[in-house]
């Protein structure tokens, strides 16, 4: 477990109804389990608490890696082909031993919170055919925490027209209209990257750029048996092959108009084939940082400020090589003042409380649904 030790406040207290939600996220990168709490009307976050993170063993590593190359089978959201059914119901199980270690170290009770925010794990990702699986069972969460449960958030919008990703852009709205000078950017950099850009008057056009970490983790993976290239250390001794990362950049993907969302798995570590280690990380590294950049191009004015938040922060070698290429200020969350380990966390809280009041989540330049829709299935463990 790691708590991410950055309670704090956000923005002041008012008199509307305040609702105390918990959201967890088990990204693309599948490393665990991000658990963070907040208080919010469903508009402007009030408070954010304590946030932690759950590893996964590197045998739900695993499961989950299997998980997902079962699920390239399905062809309806609710099949659950080979050990599908057997991992969600494990992963389901584990997101409610989350939420007791949560509340455990935090000296909370249940009755402290309102309403659990629920992502699950993204298994496939396919939104030319309309489908977007996210294992995890709502039902079971609510029966085992005794809390009322928002799931499967993405559903809706993709029934709407919609990519059913990027969800988090409202949230990031909301973060920075107390924090930023606008337009500005929010990028998280996570298994898959992906780009919030903000207007002066809160309009938001957002979108996947491309791989964030995933290849990266892949390719020293594969080649070294190591979970990610800690502070960009490979990427750092390597040589940037220029010519692989122009070829990367010809995937019919990047030359798509936003909106557009990825499946972890649409790219493949063919551009690196017969590299070296440092050489193949270095040159990944670029593509991520390449495609990030890219995204300036799909964004009507530039921004005063990038944010990036999540994993790929944490890697200098990505850092600078954004700061690079990236016109305006480059900022980590933290510097801007957010907890980026736990943004996507807090997003599904922020938005299982507007799902409760019936608020949009998703707009047409978020995922291009066709008209702002709220989303989400409400479990009441008292109904189960
Ligand atoms: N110290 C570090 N050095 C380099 N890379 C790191 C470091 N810490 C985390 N990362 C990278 O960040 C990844 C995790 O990022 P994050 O937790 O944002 O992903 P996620 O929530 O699963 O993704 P997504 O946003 O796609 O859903 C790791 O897999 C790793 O590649
Ligand atoms: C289908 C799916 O799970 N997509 C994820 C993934 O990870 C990053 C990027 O691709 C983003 O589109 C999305 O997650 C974030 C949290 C979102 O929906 O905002």
């Amino acid at each position: 477990m790691r708590d991410h030790a950055q309670e704090g406040a956000i923005g002041q207290g008012d008199m509307r109804e305040m609702i105390r939600a918990l959201g967890l996220m088990s990204g693309t990168s599948m490393d665990g389990i991000d658990v963070a709490m907040i208080e919010t009307d469903g508009e402007r976050v009030v408070r954010s608490g304590a946030s932690m993170t759950f590893d996964y063993s590197p045998e739900m590593r695993e499961r989950l890696a299997t998980g997902i190359d079962q699920a390239r089978s399905i062809n309806g959201r609710c099949e659950r082909p080979g050990l599908l059914a057997d991992i969600e119901r494990e992963l389901t199980e584990l997101h409610a031993s989350a939420v007791s270690a949560f509340l455990r170290k935090s000296c909370l009770v249940r009755s402290d919170i309102d309403v659990i925010g629920f992502h699950g794990q993204t298994v496939l990702h396919r939104p030319e055919d309309h489908l977007t699986v996210q294992i995890g069972d709502g039902a079971l969460l609510a029966k085992l925490t005794h809390r009322p449960v928002v799931y499967d958030l993405r559903a809706r919008d993709m029934e709407l027209g919609g990519q059913g990703a990027p969800l988090a852009p409202v949230y990031h709205r909301a973060l920075l209209a107390e924090l930023a000078p606008r337009p500005a950017v929010v990028v998280n950099i996570g298994g898959v990257g992906n780009v919030t850009w903000i207007s002066a008057q809160g309009d938001l056009i957002a979108f996947d750029t491309g791989p964030g970490n995933a290849l990266i983790d892949d390719w020293v993976r594969a080649k070294a048996g190591r979970a990610c290239d800690i502070g960009g250390a490979l990427a750092a001794q390597g040589r940037v092959d220029e010519a692989a990362v122009a070829q990367f950049g010809m995937h019919p993907y990047l030359e798509l108009s936003a909106p557009k969302s990825l499946d972890r798995n649409t790219f493949s570590l063919d551009v690196v084939a017969g590299m070296s280690i440092e050489d193949g990380a270095a040159t990944l590294t670029a593509i991520t940082a390449e495609t990030i950049a890219r995204a300036r191009s799909l964004m009507p004015e530039a921004p005063l400020a990038w944010i990036i938040s999540g994993g790929g922060r944490k890697n200098p070698t990505l850092m600078a090589m954004l700061q690079e290429r990236l016109p305006g200020e480059v900022l980590s969350a933290e510097v801007a003042g957010l907890n980026g380990d736990s943004v996507e966390a807090e997003a599904w809280a922020f938005m299982a409380v507007r799902s409760l009041k019936g608020l949009p989540i998703t707009f047409p330049g978020t995922t291009g649904v066709r008209f702002p829709a709220s989303g989400g299935v409400l479990v009441d463990p008292a109904s189960i």
